[in-house]
């Protein structure tokens, strides 16, 4: 399961009260060096900086010497840099190449973006449609006109409430990150990850800047890496599990049983929240941060160790009667879908397991998680030979997973394969002759 806003586990182990302050801009100045070099307090720049003529396999030195102003300037010496400035970059006995920063302030059409990982990986993303393709991007950031308002709520702080009605499947927003950090950071230096962070952060275009600064700093400690703590999501690129700040997603609060969810488009470098079941004007847009498929004791434990705040929705904060029957339900939402997932010979998955765990995921208002429940039930009437119900649930499994993991996911491929022809997926047929224990007819369809 996901995890949405992420970085409190790494970042506290190796949080401190050590400050970075604002790396200082010096104006930079026209100089006489020659075009491979720079002049940097009064003297043209080391070969470390030499300019290459491509950029595909450039390998940057340990730096960290040049204001914003001149490592603009070198990075407009160099023929087609992708990058608005020349990358500040750090290395350690475990990084194997340096970690830099690395700020296109061209990305996503002026929202500009700054990326603190390897050459390697930055490089690897530049080849995304987010950045080659010009209409990659053309239904992303579009803020105009929200479904939603601000609003302050008593003990979480600000959150959106819609101010129209939206619909399961309505888009609520989808944004770029401003940054994207690679956990490999976290081998550096710590007073040089935080470099990199401010550096970052100051390279941004000011717009951009300004919403950065803007987001909430739960935990009080260095302004820039407290406000990536409280706000970053998790996600993944190439395989490799990073984290993304997008400060309008940021707006929205926890709650265990969200009526939004969200997921991450690697093609797009772009988040998606939509609506999971109707929103009606005045009521709080939530999403997930944690996976709710556990008891109310876990869920709070994990929101409080991560994310230093008591859980406070309503199914956190329910009577204890109430909470009891809960935990029940989520405790044998977990028996059945590990009934379900049994594909030895020896299952005694049913059709009518898979209908019971729709019901418990119904009973439990888990609307952001139900393609889960949809795909067990499609799969199981699949293995019974059951088309026409391994078809509805498909389609509904395709609706609901989109939503929550994506439409480039593979699960919601294999449900929009299984729709179109129950009869080609793997799991047809395969109960088939399987005793139907404790379900209604008792033998195969
Ligand atoms: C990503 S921010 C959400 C927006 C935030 N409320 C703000 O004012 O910017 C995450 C922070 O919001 C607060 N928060 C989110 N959901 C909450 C909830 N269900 N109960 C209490 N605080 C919550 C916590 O301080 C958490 O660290």
């Amino acid at each position: 399961m996901k995890s949405a806003v992420g970085l409190s586990l790494l970042s506290s182990a190796l949080a401190s009260s050590n400050n970075i302050n604002h790396i200082p801009q010096k104006p930079f100045l026209d100089n006489a060096c020659p075009s491979n070099s720079i002049l940097h307090d009064g003297e043209c720049l080391p070969t470390s900086y030499a300019i290459p003529s491509t950029t595909e396999s450039i390998s940057f030195q340990e730096n960290g010497t040049l204001s914003l102003d001149e490592s603009r300037a070198l990075a407009q010496q160099a023929d087609d840099f992708p990058w608005t400035f020349w990358p500040e970059c750090y290395s350690s006995e475990t990084t194997p190449e340096p970690v830099c920063v690395f700020t296109s302030q061209d990305f996503a059409n002026g929202r500009g973006i700054f990326i603190v990982s390897t050459s390697k990986h930055a490089h690897e993303m530049l080849k995304k449609p987010a950045f080659t393709d010009p209409n990659a991007l053309s239904r992303i950031n579009k803020h105009e006109n929200p479904p939603f308002i601000q609003y302050e709520f008593p003990g979480k702080g600000r959150g959106l409430v819609a101010n129209k009605t939206l619909n399961r499947g309505d888009q609520i927003f989808a944004s770029t990150p401003l940054l994207i950090t690679n956990p490999m950071s976290y081998e550096l230096l710590e007073s040089e990850r935080l470099r990199l962070a401010h550096r970052g952060v100051s390279s941004l275009p000011p717009t951009s800047r300004s919403s950065f600064w803007a987001l909430l700093d739960h935990f009080k400690g260095d302004p820039v890496d407290d406000r990536i703590n409280t706000n970053a999501f998790e996600i993944e690129i190439d395989g490799v599990s990073q984290y993304g700040v997008l400060p309008e997603i940021a707006m929205l609060n926890h709650d265990c049983r969200p009526n939004a969810a969200y997921f991450w488009d690697e093609e797009t470098l772009s988040h998606y929240v939509h609506a999971t079941e109707t929103i009606l004007p005045g009521q709080e847009i939530t999403i997930t941060y944690i996976n709710n498929e556990r008891s109310r004791d876990k869920r709070v434990t994990n929101l409080k160790s991560n994310w230093g705040f008591e859980c406070s929705c309503s199914a956190c904060s329910a009577h204890p009667f109430f909470v009891a029957e809960s935990d029940a339900r989520v405790e044998q939402m977990s028996q059945l879908a590990a009934l379900l997932d049994d594909w030895t010979p020896a299952s005694r998955a049913t059709p009518e397991m898979g209908e019971a765990l729709l019901s418990l995921y119904q009973q439990e208002r888990l609307h952001a998680s139900m393609g889960v429940a949809y795909k067990h039930a499609a799969e199981v009437y699949s293995s019974f030979a059951d088309r026409d119900m391994a078809i509805k649930y498909a389609r509904l499994a395709v609706e609901y997973s989109a939503l929550d993991k994506g439409f480039r996911d593979s699960d919601v491929k294999a449900m929009q394969s299984m729709a179109k022809d129950p009869t080609m997926s793997w799991s047809w047929k395969k109960r088939v002759g399987h005793q139907r224990v404790g379900g209604g007819c008792g033998h195969a369809h």
